[in-house]
């Protein structure tokens, strides 16, 4: 199965937007806003599409963070590729709130709890809190990190190449 999803951090000031998840791969943990792009989005309208779903907040600009392999290997075999699409965004409309899938909660950049997130997010996200673009695959055996690779992208102030 080969999936195709959005993660999105909502920034305001130093603190970032996450959420408690109450459903679905990864309950009980900390997370960004996000889930499955579906057929005929891109990943920006579908990262805008869950913030409204999940928090009722509408971003009005996104910024592109990078991109994240997560393979789960289950009995020697694939059993889930995720290719994540990561972005931030500092210009939103509304008041986060909570709803059936997810409870919104501030924290300080500083104070993000590691501990009770996905294993991957300690490596990665300080760098895209901090500005900086990912390009990381991570490899987990029934959702146990095993092994990884993280790099930072070059800073482009402009796509290459934009679609009209
Ligand atoms: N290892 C990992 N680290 C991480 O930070 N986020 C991960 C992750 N593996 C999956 N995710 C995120 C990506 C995506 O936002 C979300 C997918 O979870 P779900 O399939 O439960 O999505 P949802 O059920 O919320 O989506 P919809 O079904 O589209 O509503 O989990």
């Amino acid at each position: 199965m080969i999936l195709v999803e959005t993660l999105l951090y909502l920034v305001r000031g130093g603190e970032v937007l996450l959420i408690l998840k109450k459903r679905g791969l990864g309950a009980g943990l900390y997370n960004g806003v996000g889930g499955k792009v579906k057929p005929g989005e891109t990943p920006e309208e579908a990262a805008v599409r869950e913030a409204v779903e999940e928090i009722g907040v509408k971003p009005l600009q996104l910024n592109w963070g990078g991109l994240l392999e997560f393979w789960n290997f289950v009995d020697g075999g694939v059993e889930s590729v995720h290719y994540v699409h990561v972005f931030t965004s500092n210009s939103y409309v509304g008041e986060p709130r909570e709803s059936e899938e997810a409870i919104p909660q501030w924290f300080r950049k500083e104070e993000v709890p590691y501990d009770k997130m996905w294993e991957d997010d300690r490596y990665w996200l300080p760098v895209v809190l901090g500005g900086g673009r990912i390009y990381g695959r991570f490899e987990f055996q029934k959702w146990k990190l095993r092994r990884w690779s993280l790099y930072l992208l070059e800073e482009a102030s402009q796509p290459l190449l934009d679609l009209v």
